[in-house]
């Protein structure tokens, strides 16, 4: 008779498991205190339960895409995390610390204090009015591509492709790394 396996995991406690999948999120600010705004958001994210924040990607700073002709720079940066929680729950996350920063919900892309965008989150493909994934713009933003690319150059948009070919392709004008903005 074998003796039973000391490190064998039963398959209920398997079943159980949910998940670890990657989640990347876009943070961006262009009113007030935008480094303390960027510094608030990655504070957040950390503090969430069942995110496990792997990597934050240097500050830039960014031309507004789109939105109001007088609207100011943004700073952006990109969060990869792990998680098992699920997209829906991750979207509540994200607006409510937008909401923590004063967000008002005025007009799309109007200036914003701190946006929170959700860029993927592992395979999950959704296509709802209050959550899209992977996000529908993200693979033509450089403000998302750039930042990304700097901490996770072997990423992928799913569906989309490689971060190197993405980033390749795209305007990079207006965006400049500020290694002078440091987030803890
Ligand atoms: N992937 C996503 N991440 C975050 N919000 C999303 C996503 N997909 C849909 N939304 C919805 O978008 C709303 C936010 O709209 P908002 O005006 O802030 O868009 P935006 O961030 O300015 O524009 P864009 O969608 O171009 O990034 C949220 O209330 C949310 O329900
Ligand atoms: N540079 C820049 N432009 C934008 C940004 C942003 O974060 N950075 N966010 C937008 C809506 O999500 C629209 N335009």
């Amino acid at each position: 008779m074998t003796s039973p396996n000391p490190h064998a995991i039963d398959t209920d406690t398997l079943s159980g498991m949910k998940p670890l999948r990657k989640v990347v999120y876009s943070i961006g600010s262009n009113l007030g205190d935008r480094q303390g705004n960027l510094q608030g958001a990655v504070d957040a994210l950390r503090d969430t339960p069942d995110v496990i924040v792997v990597d934050v990607s240097p500050v830039y700073e960014t031309s507004p895409v789109g939105g109001p002709e007088d609207s100011p720079d943004f700073l952006n940066l990109v969060v990869v995390a792990e998680t098992t929680l699920e997209p829906r729950t991750l979207l509540e996350r994200a607006l409510a610390i937008e909401d923590a920063y004063g967000r008002e919900r005025t007009s799309h892309w109007a200036p914003r204090t701190l946006d929170v965008d959700l860029i993927m989150v592992g395979a999950a493909v959704v296509d709802h009015e209050d959550l899209r994934l992977p996000h529908p713009l993200a693979h033509e933003r450089g403000f998302v591509l750039v930042p990304w690319f700097a901490v996770d150059p072997q990423g992928e948009v799913p569906g989309q492709g490689p971060l190197a070919a993405l980033v390749a392709e795209v305007d990079d004008a207006g965006i400049t790394r500020r290694d002078d903005l440091v987030i803890d």
